[in-house]
């Protein structure tokens, strides 16, 4: 029992000192904000009446205190119930005194002696109690490595202010808070896990910001968790040097936002932009009311479709992987370079005879000075230039036109004395020079503008499509041998796109770097860190995109390759993304084996199926033990029967859950199922689809393209009119689908529609 604990007494005191202190700290810190508009400072020196005790006159002059108190407010007051999780006897090298720091979720300093009576978890020594072992360790700090012995490694389970359990790790593995952790049920929104972090993951959250960082976690690792821990860590880290502003997170769709934003309050990381790829792009484009997306899923229906050939397959596949590619990005390159040197004008700039900019300086200009610019604004840069140097050069040609006049009429006054005849040969110079000079000034007001309307104008989609439906074009700047009959599909497939003023999502990439290129972005970008999850789907030049526009490198990837449901257009290597995207640095690559979220059972019926992909770089995940009743599997022949038993078993399953997912290969199955249930009001599901954005406890039906990144209590797995078959996406979507499971899977399929199960051992499965 806890109580048994030889410490608990003692630890059950230290429990009431701290949050006495946390909740006078709290105390304090309201009446702050509430009653005084002024410092910190002058807050405290009002304090008196309300306490007179010694302690507060020392509050007063503690400003660490008053900054950490009024900057931890909301966390602090977030925390009052469990101040902490887990304690650490550390004894620095050097250091005299063995500390003992208490970790939590907000950090707390005793006002008196700046003591920590919390440390917060994201502080550099609270990496000893996620990845150290008893006795010899280090951890890294703002100063290098720190080396010490750590004595204890002490967790609690705090529950309402008490002290419920106190448990002692002596050797890492399976640490039981962890095991509490992965038991419990599958809230409708994702957890932080502060307490909870492994080793593995610790590194994750802690990598070196300013290098990418790439992170092949197979399916349940952590990876969308940690992606948000790490953005926690980097606010508190940084503080000094970013604004949360300045971070954002890349998710797959609006629901998965949904599914991840109540996290992220809690780790107290709300100011972060969160969007999803598409919505970022089109924000890029301001993609307005002329051109419209076409439905992201359509393709990959199309390739699950069996009864599709595979000649169209094949050709939709090339497509994508095309738009994807860094050599569609060399011929933008090398397109925009030849339609850069010939945007130059052929001539001179230059006020009558006078040549103010020379064509080849102003060459000088486009192609190398502003180089650095976007081509558009190169045009407007060189307008300014233009226009200062017309400015002096305008009052010369004036002065010397006049000058010329003055002589010309000085040369008539001396050769005509008599005053009629001078006056008759002078008044036409006098006109002559006044037209002049008026013509000078009027040309020299549109001069700069009619020279800089040489440059080519041209639209962005139009510039686009003139490029993507030219096989010429696409073939002279390829530094590959592309062929002729693809290119041609290609063209054909881009024209039908551009008729119907449409685009699809792989031509984000090209067309935002293209804009990139030509016109820039309206608005100034702030964002300086970015982090992209369900990375798999992101193709090469989406990644290289990103990199580009933001100007950063500071870009963390998490994916998994076996769950690349969409690798027609995504990254089947994180090699090439190290390689060709990441060039001026060497990327860190982290892969993360271990799978927390479902059970030893689920898994290993998941792995048997990802063998299948009999690719040479799968990685098996390797589940953390937790036992659970093995998947159930059964085949019919009657599809009424069928959907009867999935109605009795959502109809159990209910009772015991939160959340039961009945995943269904495409979306056409899951309307059948769901108009079934509806008509039997038994139990009752929705059906998922891809703009919804909320994410509801209870039952509901989701097309298996969908399920990625989410998870369930227990998830029902039904094929009926379409099967699971010995191709790649079917192994990757079945994959999917059973690892979304925190607790139970149950199979339900017609006779014969999937032979990917029906190959696996009966051992596998329930009896
Ligand atoms: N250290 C941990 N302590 C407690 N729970 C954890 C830990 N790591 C991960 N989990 C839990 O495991 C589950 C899977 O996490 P998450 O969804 O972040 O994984 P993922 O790698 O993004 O998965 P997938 O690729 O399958 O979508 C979640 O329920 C999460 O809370």
């Amino acid at each position: 029992m806890s109580n048994k604990h030889p410490d608990f007494n003692s630890e059950a005191k230290h429990l009431e000192y701290v949050k006495g202190y946390l909740n006078k700290t709290i105390e304090i810190t309201d009446v702050y904000l509430n009653k005084y508009k002024g410092s910190m400072r002058e807050a405290f020196a009002n304090l008196d009446y309300l306490d007179s005790s010694d302690s507060y006159i020392n509050i007063i002059l503690n400003t660490r205190f008053m900054e950490m108190a009024e900057k931890n407010y909301t966390s602090l007051n977030k925390v009052k119930d469990k101040p902490y999780f887990a304690r650490i006897d550390f004894q620095g090298e050097g250091s005299l005194k063995k500390e003992e720091l208490y970790i939590g979720k907000a950090s707390l300093i005793k006002a008196e002696d700046n003591e920590q009576l919390i440390v917060d978890w994201r502080a550099p020594v609270a990496s000893v109690y996620y990845e150290g072992k008893l006795g010899k360790t280090s951890y890294t700090s703002v100063e290098g490595q720190e080396q010490g012995e750590l004595f204890l490694k002490r967790q609690f389970i705090i529950d309402e202010g008490k002290i419920q359990d106190i448990i002692d790790i002596d050797i890492a593995a399976n640490d039981p808070l962890l095991q509490s952790a992965l038991k419990s049920s599958a809230e409708k929104r994702l957890k932080d896990i502060a307490s909870t972090i492994q080793a593995e993951q610790n590194k994750v959250i802690r990598a070196d910001m300013h290098v990418p960082l790439i992170v092949q976690g197979v399916a349940g690792s952590g990876k969308t968790t940690i992606a948000l821990h790490r953005i926690a860590y980097f606010i508190y880290t940084y503080e000094k040097t970013f604004d949360p502003e300045n971070f954002m997170i890349i998710a797959p769709n609006k629901m998965f936002i949904n599914y991840i934003s109540e996290v992220l309050p809690e780790l107290g990381v709300e100011k972060v932009k969160q969007t999803t790829y598409i919505e970022f792009m089109n924000e890029l484009l301001g993609l307005g009311k002329k051109q419209k997306l076409r439905d992201t899923t359509e393709k990959l229906i199309d390739l699950m479709d069996q009864q599709k050939d595979q000649q169209a397959k094949d050709k939709i596949i090339w497509s994508c992987k095309f738009k994807g590619s860094l050599e569609l990005k060399n011929i933008i390159d090398g397109y925009v370079a030849k339609v850069e040197r010939l945007s130059i004008p052929k001539k001179d700039f230059k006020l009558e005879d006078k040549v103010i900019v020379s064509r080849r300086e102003v060459a000088n200009y486009i192609l190398k000075d502003y180089k650095f610019l976007p081509l558009y604004k190169r045009f407007e840069q060189l307008k300014l230039v233009l226009r200062a140097k017309l400015k002096v050069v305008k009052e010369d040609v004036l002065k010397q036109t006049e000058d010329y006049y003055t002589y010309k009429i000085d040369s008539i006054r001396s050769k005509y004395p008599d005053p009629l005849e001078r006056q008759k040969h002078i008044v036409p110079v006098f006109d002559e020079r006044d037209k002049k000079l008026e013509q000078i000034k009027a040309d020299s007001k549109t001069l700069v503008k009619k020279y800089i309307d040489e440059f080519p104008k041209v639209e962005l989609y139009d510039f686009y499509w003139h490029v993507m439906t030219n096989t010429k074009i696409l073939g002279e700047f390829s530094e590959q041998e592309l062929d002729q009959q693809r290119l041609e599909d290609f063209c054909s497939h881009n024209e039908k796109l551009q008729y119907s003023k449409t685009i699809e999502l792989e031509d984000y990439a090209p067309l935002v770097y293209l804009k990139h290129l030509l016109y820039g972005f309206k608005d100034k970008i702030t964002i300086q860190s970015v982090v992209i999850d369900e990375a798999q789907d992101f193709s090469l030049f989406q990644f290289y995109v990103i990199k580009e526009i933001l100007n950063t490198e500071k870009i963390t990837i998490l994916g998994d390759i076996s769950q690349g449901i969409h690798s027609y257009r995504g990254t089947e290597n994180w090699q090439d993304v190290m390689d060709k995207v990441f060039t001026t640095r060497q990327s860190n690559y982290i892969t993360l084996k271990q799978s927390y979220r479902t059970t030893i059972e689920i898994m290993e019926l998941a792995n048997e199926v990802i063998k299948n992909l009999k690719n040479e770089g799968t990685v098996l995940a390797e589940p953390v033990i937790r036992h659970g009743d093995k998947p159930s599997y059964k085949s019919y022949k009657d599809d009424i029967k069928l959907l009867a038993d999935i109605e009795d078993k959502i109809g159990n399953l209910v009772v015991k859950y939160k959340s039961i997912a009945v995943i269904c290969k495409n979306r056409s199955e899951g309307l059948r199922i769901k108009r079934y249930l509806d008509k039997g009001k038994k139990v009752q599901a929705r059906l998922l689809d891809e703009k919804q954005e909320s994410y509801e406890a209870g039952a509901i039906i989701v097309p298996s393209y969908l399920a990625k990144g989410l998870e369930f209590d227990a998830v029902l797995i039904v094929n009926m009119d379409e099967g699971y078959y010995n191709t790649s996406l079917d192994i990757k979507l079945l994959y999917v689908a059973l690892t979304r499971a925190l607790h139970e899977v149950h199979i339900y399929s017609m006779d014969g529609q999937n032979p990917l199960l029906d190959k696996v051992g009966i051992n596998f499965f329930a009896k």
